[in-house]
């Protein structure tokens, strides 16, 4: 499996505070990877590191095979990153802005289609200024993934989205997972990361604490299961290692269907917020 991005012992600190505090991060070709973590954790230095828009204190960073600190006009073009759009275009139409953007890379993707994925096209002669800040997020999106990337890097895409809006940028992030695009995403919606990660790394303190698939992470899947139900005009529950076993049980008491039945396991969020109570 050819490696996307390789960092190793990345440090970085602003005066007396310690953004980063010694990073490693493997990050395969063609993978979907989220960066989790609190306020302040240090995931925009990260990121921004390996864009190439920051400048670190120590470590290796190697982003399709270059260092980001000396970048190349070539690896740029390879490289898609959603930043704010400008106020500059402001006047411009989405659709302006848009096919502006496609003119500066070598394999631009069809400005329209783009357009439409994501989901600007009754926008599209509409100047910037006068779009919603979700709207205008989602232009910060298609100028991102204009350029047909290689490596499209994402800080929290998808704040100020609405749930469709959301849903649908899902959408283009999984197809372009699914053309061969490495995504590298920050976010602070773990439902996101549940359903566009391959693998997630919870960063907190400057450090990574924990790391894996999202369904996995910190033992979900083995954890023990509560099964719920109701009872004599009550609500039970009952933690367990065996929750088939339970679930027969119950089965044979109530004689076939367990009134209100629910079987679950931690969710991502209850083991994110146990990870960054206690960072190891
Ligand atoms: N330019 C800067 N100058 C000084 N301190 C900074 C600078 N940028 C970030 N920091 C500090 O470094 C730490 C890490 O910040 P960073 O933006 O990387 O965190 P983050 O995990 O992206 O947080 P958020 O979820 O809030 O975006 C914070 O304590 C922040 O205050």
């Amino acid at each position: 499996m050819t490696t996307a991005v390789r960092v190793r012992g990345l440090t970085k600190r602003y005066g007396d505070v310690q953004a980063v505090g010694g990073i490693d991060l493997d990050i395969n070709a063609g993978e979907v990877f989220a960066i989790l973590g609190p306020n302040g954790a240090g995931k925009s230095t990260t990121v921004e590191i390996m864009e190439g828009y920051r400048t670190r204190d120590a470590g290796e960073v190697s982003v399709l095979g270059i260092d980001p600190g000396r970048p190349t006009r070539e690896w740029r073009s390879r490289i898609g990153v959603v930043l704010q759009t400008a106020d500059d275009v402001a006047e411009a139409t989405v659709r302006e802005t848009v096919r502006q953007f496609a003119g500066y890379y070598p394999n631009a993707k069809d400005p329209d289609e783009v357009i439409e994925q994501v989901g600007l096209t009754d926008k599209a002669g509409t100047r910037i200024r006068r779009l919603s800040g979700g709207q205008r997020r989602r232009v910060d999106v298609a100028l991102g993934v204009i350029g047909g990337p290689d490596l499209l890097f994402l800080d929290e895409p998808t704040t100020g989205f609405d749930p469709e809006a959301r849903r649908q940028f899902w959408r283009l992030i999984e197809s372009m997972a699914h053309q061969g695009t490495t995504i590298v995403l920050t976010t602070h919606y773990l439902d996101e990361a549940e359903a566009l990660a391959d693998r997630v790394a919870v960063v907190s303190g400057g450090r990574i604490v924990a790391e894996g698939d999202p369904a996995t992470l910190g033992g979900r899947a083995t954890a023990k299961a509560r099964v719920g139900w109701a009872e004599e005009g009550g609500h039970r529950s009952h933690e367990t290692d065996t929750p088939t076993r339970t679930v027969l049980e119950l089965a044979g008491r109530f004689d076939g269907e367990v009134p209100e039945l629910t079987v679950t396991r931690p969710s991502l969020e209850d083991v994110y917020l146990q990870l960054i109570e206690t960072p190891s």
